[in-house]
């Protein structure tokens, strides 16, 4: 049978390289940072820019009309942030962008990917730009990086586990409280160890990889995660919410774990704490 997504996931690939070039050069030269959401959530011209290419090239590719964007940094300008029945692409065209405006070694990526419905990802793509790796991964077909094959880790012993977990860019004191109560409870648990990338979709990647075992985070938006979603679950991953109910996707919560055995047991430590929806009606 005919793959309806194939011309578009091939498509996402090579976009994503093109705009990982783009964000490779910029890097070269300074780096202006502003500010959105809080002092802490930080947005480049860069980010801007690379958005726009991102999506003029879909919208040429497959028509002006024919598919949805939620982007970052258009979100952050007023764009409506909905997922409805029709195909729509979601864009985070810097994930780590306090890594990025260092210009050191840390990762960034550069992620979109496809989705029907709240439930349904087609595929999704994270270039890590700077270390020239290209993940995917497309329902049913399995995950890869560089074109290999990847598989999550094994491990079923949360006492020989590595966990990700990120802080976010929200600094009010009895959020942050919470965070670190939480990494002080799984550490003591314990686990081998905590680590944090500065990208939720490196993150993401590290855990499809095998290389780490769970990556949670309250407080992240769907562009941070969406196409890691896909490359966690076709890695043979799982994804919950933060309370062990069923993921979803404008929560802003999120634990993708190897097994439902390490991501229960991370469960039970999380001191969960309220964020708004992503697709929560814009305040008046
Ligand atoms: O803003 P951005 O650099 O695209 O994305 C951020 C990164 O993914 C970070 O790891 C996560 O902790 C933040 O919650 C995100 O906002
Ligand atoms: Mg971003």
């Amino acid at each position: 049978m005919e793959d309806p997504w194939q011309k578009a996931y091939d498509f996402a690939v090579a976009v994503a390289r093109k705009a990982g070039a783009e964000i490779r050069k910029a890097g070269e030269s300074e780096i202006r940072v502003m500010t959105k959401s809080s002092t802490v959530d930080l947005v480049t011209k860069t980010d801007e820019r690379v958005e726009k290419i991102i999506i003029s090239s879909l919208k040429e590719e497959f028509g002006e009309d024919a598919h949805c964007f939620i982007g970052e940094e258009s979100v952050a300008k007023g764009e409506p942030c909905v997922l409805s029945d029709k195909p729509t692409w979601i864009i985070d065209p810097v994930d780590g962008t306090t890594n990025f405006k260092t210009k050191k070694n840390f990762s960034f990526e550069l992620l979109k990917d496809d989705l029907f419905k709240l439930s349904f990802v087609e595929f999704g793509v994270v270039y890590s730009c700077l270390e020239d790796k290209m993940y995917k991964a497309r329902k049913g077909k399995g995950a890869f990086c560089d074109d290999e094959p990847i598989q999550v880790s094994d491990m079923k012993d949360i006492n020989k586990s590595i966990i990700i977990s990120e802080h976010g860019t929200d600094r009010s004191p009895e959020k942050v409280t919470k965070i670190f109560s939480t990494m002080q409870k799984i550490l003591c648990i314990p686990v081998h160890g905590l680590r944090g990338s500065g990208t939720a979709a490196t993150n993401m990647c590290l855990v499809a990889t095998g290389a780490v075992e769970a990556f949670f985070e309250i407080g992240i938006h769907c562009w941070d995660i969406a196409a890691g979603v896909i490359i966690v679950k076709e890695a043979g991953g799982i994804l919950l919410d933060v309370d062990g109910g069923p993921f979803d996707l404008m929560s802003r919560r999120m634990v993708s774990a190897n097994n439902e055995l390490i991501a229960k047991r991370i469960i039970k430590e999380i001191e969960i704490f309220p964020v708004g929806r992503d697709d929560a009606p814009a305040e008046k």
